[in-house]
């Protein structure tokens, strides 16, 4: 049984080239990669976020405060976690650990010995670490470049995540089960998304293996099933639950599926929508009834925010920082907290947390949402005081003061009302609420940067103790409708408010996108245009992307890849033209604007098509929009008008792709079902393609029965934006030969399948040696059984089984053994067998990977299908054992230099084929072997052009957030208006 679900899968997907930026699953790498000079440039002071904080006393003047201060203004550790299943995470840490500490430990820089990373004592198995090691440093010592190297190549290949420390905290409160239905509204670029999917997924491979060993007849399942007590066998072992991950900016919502897909999930979702009015997702019907609307066991909400408390990494945060920033975010953080109440279960619970350590953004937002939700009798602040031994936090705040933009500090409402005037974005809802409200904010965490050396951050962890009536939102604390309108005179700070809002654009229909001189809806305007402009704006993203595109588009035409597949490296190139064209103003809709819960009316019920006349929409968004958190007036157009329906062109994507799932007889299926044997135990009617068509053109995929319900129930023309569903299982492949399969296992469905395929497609391998030269040479030989010089005989354990295996695909089976040439994780791979070589269906840069981390070699890989490499095994093997010995016989082989050497030797011999002999090779000789080398060659090139072109989507996504924050830079009067994120992840 393949551990390593999640390290197997083609860590290419999503593993190369990040760690980079903030797209890479942390934002730690940032400061080392290019802030560090403007990083100790930047003036850390700012009168107001200082005075803020120290009127607020978040933290005791004194020592404490200071430690508070000087935390914020030192850059952050570098932060990584070990990802995937625990047992094969423990095993990459212990790798780690075992191999390069005792190097690294002993090193002195100036005279002291260097720190090694730290095991962060509160993370579950000690599996994530922090390190403050300079770069310099690093770059000085070779055992720490050795160590740098290992990260580096375990990062890319998706074994290890850099995440900064207090973004791994809300995950890790939210008590998911594999039965859990979780969304995180959120999501990008993905981090927590990641820990969210492992979550589903924990103890998963322990409960297959039952299920498999149970369905094949052999012991019991020992009774041991998901929950740890019902059977294993409930749908094969395998978790039956589901994320939904979720994001507004389409781009960003692209990087997400990029950090996740590498986790090879089949019960993970990504859509795009505005979390404020997140779309009610229909279940199917039974017994003839109008199917019920999906509820959440577990929501994370994320939510964008001011993130001051990232000074550390957003070192610009201290010339930024304003009080506006916060308070213009507060409406839309309190919407969405409302809207993910509303789509909890009864007895779920919500995680809400945000980067910034503002009261108006936290506290206050959970209490509104409470207080908005019908109060602490229909939902519970959990105390979680005693969650995460080991991590040091304080409590949330009871009370806290507000400033206004010009950094008046407020302790009440009235204080603020008689103080400011229309254009204040300040509301009743963002003071303490009453005390007989006993909403027990203490139970809030909050995390400062001086407690752990980590940013600031803040986590809230609600339940819903009963069905829930969201009260409007003009009838809430969150609204100000007392002030009326006069236009203030110029040399006020009001004034200046005004010439602001007089310089902000408007929108085809003349509104002011950015704000409005109706004090009422400003914000709400704000956040609409906020949302909106997250996928409308024209911005040098653009232009940056089409030239990555091109990039992309240069990669090898041959061999061709799913051109009628949406796949998900797909451009992101019009992003920008994709949706919703000119800015909608807000529009007057008559929808129930009460708030009402989706669950609590929808089962069945069937009146909503006629609610608000709009026939047009479909049910699910119709619902969203009559249970936005939020009044009628602010419901944005596009959120009701249908979304046109478009497949992807060549300007770029669209936003509707398609899931069709395969009835399970046919035909192209039987044959895979033939060939690889299938146990009849694993389901058959889970397999999609991802075009309109719904043929089996390039690939099939994969999804859990629950995103199945969810895809076909809500499919094309029903308003609800899915991204990304599904695991790439099989890619059709040409081949020789009338009985091969046509369709190839792909490297990211091998874990989902491998229990399940016939011992006939199985070759199994128990020493490293064998896998080593697997991994070294690519189509090794295996030539005829009753040759005495044939090359299957230099395949040792592996030899016969491959002599005798039928051409085709099958799978590599690494087994775990104690023997010490043996391997302590089993492991499976695929392969391809030709009719006279073999190869390891292992892009290049995935097999050096696995070499560094098996075997600790840096090797140049060769290639016996490449004519200018060909040589006699006895000579290769001959030579490796030369350098080998001159290399201190470490079993290293040669590097670039060395091969040149080698191939010139080559030359001489009767097996060197020459480039041109090679043209003719077929020419009455040997039509089998040419066709091999051509099938064999397109497939390697393939692997790695699929690899490239992820480095370069991974690359192309950096680039774009890059730009999307030097945009942000250069736009800083749009901070806290509502279309800023927060970069913590
Ligand atoms: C703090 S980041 C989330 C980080 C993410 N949870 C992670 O761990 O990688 C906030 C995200 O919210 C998204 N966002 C902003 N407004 C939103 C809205 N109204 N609905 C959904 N997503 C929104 C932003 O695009 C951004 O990606």
């Amino acid at each position: 049984m393949a551990r390593g679900r999640f390290k197997q899968g083609r860590g290419r997907g999503g593993g190369r080239g990040r760690g980079r930026g903030r797209g890479g699953g942390g934002g730690g790498g940032r400061q080392f990669q290019d802030n560090r000079e403007s990083f100790s440039e930047v003036n850390k002071r700012n009168d107001k976020f200082e005075r803020f904080y120290n009127t607020l006393n978040v933290v005791e003047e004194g020592a404490e405060r200071d430690a508070f201060w000087a935390a914020l203004r030192r850059e952050l550790p570098n932060a990584f976690r070990f990802t995937g299943s625990k047992g094969h995470a423990l095993g990459v840490k212990k790798n780690l650990v075992e191999r390069f500490f005792p190097l690294i430990k002993d090193i002195k820089h100036e005279g002291k010995p260097v720190e090694l990373p730290k095991a962060m004592p509160w993370y579950p198995e000690g599996l994530a670490y922090s390190m403050t090691t300079p770069k310099n440093v690093i770059r000085k010592y070779e055992p720490f470049k050795e160590f740098q190297k290992f990260l580096v190549s375990e990062t890319g290949v998706g074994n290890i995540s850099r995440q900064e420390q207090v973004s791994m905290i809300p995950p890790l409160v939210m008590d998911i089960r594999p039965e859990h239905t979780v969304l995180d509204l959120c999501a990008a670029p993905g981090s927590k998304s990641a820990q969210l999917i492992e979550a589903i997924h924990a103890g998963e491979e322990d409960r297959v293996a039952r299920a498999i060993k149970k369905a094949k007849g052999g012991e019991d399942t020992n009774g041991v099933g998901l929950n740890g007590d019902a059977d294993a066998s409930e749908d094969q072992g395998r978790a039956t639950g589901l994320l939904v991950a979720n994001d507004v900016n389409y781009q960003r919502a692209q990087m997400l599926v990029h950090q996740v897909k590498r986790l090879n999930s089949p019960n993970l979702i990504v859509m795009n929508h505005d979390a404020t009015m997140f779309p009610s997702i229909q279940l199917p019907s039974e017994d003839g009834k109008k199917g019920k609307y999906l509820k959440f066991d577990r929501i994370l909400a994320d939510v964008p925010c001011s993130g001051d408390g990232t000074t550390r990494k957003n070192p610009n945060i201290w010339k930024d920082w304003s009080p506006q920033n916060g308070l213009g975010l507060y409406i839309t953080q309190v919407r969405i907290l409302t809207r993910a109440l509303q789509m909890l279960k009864v007895g779920g619970r919500v995680v809400y947390s945000t980067c910034s350590m503002n009261p108006v953004e936290d506290e206050c937002v959970v209490a509104s949402a409470i207080e908005r939700c019908g109060g602490v009798a229909k939902v519970k602040l959990i105390d979680c005081s005693d969650r995460l031994p080991g991590l040091i936090r304080a409590p949330g705040l009871n009370d806290w003061s507000i400033m206004s933009r010009t950094g008046q500090i407020y302790e009440s409402w009235p204080e603020a009302q008689s103080n400011e005037g229309a254009g204040s974005k300040i509301v009743p809802g963002m003071f303490a609420p009453e005390a007989d409200e006993n909403i027990p904010l203490q139970h809030c965490m909050r995390v400062y940067p001086h407690m752990q050396d980590t940013g600031g951050f803040f986590i809230a962890v609600l339940e819903k103790l009963s069905e829930i009536k969201a009260k409007p939102e003009n009838e809430s604390k969150c609204m100000n409708k007392t002030w009326t309108f006069s236009e203030p005179k110029e040399d006020t700070v009001f004034g200046e408010l005004m010439a602001d809002v007089r310089s902000e654009p408007t929108d085809a229909q003349g509104h002011l996108i950015r704000n409005t001189t109706d004090p009422e809806t400003a914000v709400s305007r704000a956040d609409v245009s906020a949302a909106a402009r997250q996928n409308t704006e024209e911005t040098g993203l653009k232009r940056k992307a089409d030239e990555d595109l091109e990039a992309i588009e240069a990669v090898p035409k041959k061999p061709r890849y799913d051109a009628d597949e949406p796949a998900d490296l797909t451009s992101t190139s019009n992003t920008t033209r994709r949706e919703h064209g000119p800015l909608p103003p807000a529009v007057a809709m008559a929808v129930d604007a009460d708030g009402g819960e989706p669950g609590s009316q929808m089962v069945g019920d069937g009146d909503n098509a006629s609610k608000d006349g709009t026939e047009s929409v479909s049910e699910p968004v119709k619902d969203a929009v009559n249970n936005a958190p939020f009044g009628a007036a602010t419901v944005p157009s596009s959120a009701v008008e249908p979304a046109p329906k478009q497949r992807r062109n060549r300007d770029g994507p669209t936003n509707e792709e398609s899931f069709k799932y395969l009835a399970t007889d046919h035909p192209e299926l039987e044959s895979i079902y033939k060939f690889y044997e299938l146990h009849p135990s694993f389901p058959r009617d889970r397999f999609l393609v991802r075009n309109p068509a719904g043929d089996p053109v390039k690939g099939i995929y994969y999804s859990s029965q629950l995103a199945k319900d969810i895809l076909t129930t809500n499919a094309e023309g029903k308003g609800l934006k899915f991204v990304h569903a599904g695991v790439k299982m099989f890619m059709k492949q040409d081949a020789q030969g009338q009985d091969i399969c046509r369709w190839r296992i792909q490297t990211e469905g091998l874990p989902i399948i491998e229990g399940w395929v016939g011992d006939g497609r199985v070759v199994r391998l128990r020493k490293k040696a064998t896998l080593r030269k697997l991994l070294v040479e690519m189509f090794p030989k295996i030539g005829k059984a009753n040759d005495p010089d044939a090359g299957w005989r230099q395949l040792g354990e592996i030899g016969e089984q491959v002599l005798n295996i039928g051409m085709g695909c099958c799978m590599l089976r690494v087994e775990a053994s104690d023997d010490a040439d043996g391997f302590e994780e089993p492991l499976t791979l695929p392969l391809w067998r030709s009719l006279h070589s073999l190869n390891l269906m292992l892009p290049k840069e995935d097999r050096k990977a696995m070499l560094l981390r098996i075997f600790n070699e840096d090797v140049e890989l060769i290639n016996h299908s490449d004519p200018s490499q060909r040589g006699s095994d006895a000579a290769i093997k001959k030579e490796r054992e030369e350098r080998s010995a001159a290399n201190g016989g470490n079993g290293s082989i040669p590097a670039q230099a060395d091969a040149e050497e080698l191939q010139a030797k080559y030359e001489e011999t009767d097996d060197f084929i020459k480039p041109e002999d090679d043209i003719t090779l077929g020419a009455g000789q040997d039509e089998d072997v040419k066709a091999e080398v051509l099938e064999g060659e397109a497939r390697a090139l393939e692997e790695d052009a699929v690899a490239k072109r992820d480095r370069l989507e991974a690359n192309r996504l950096e680039v774009t957030e890059d730009e999307d924050t030097k945009i942000g830079n250069a736009m800083p009067e749009r901070v806290g208006e509502g279309d800023d994120y927060n970069t913590t992840v």
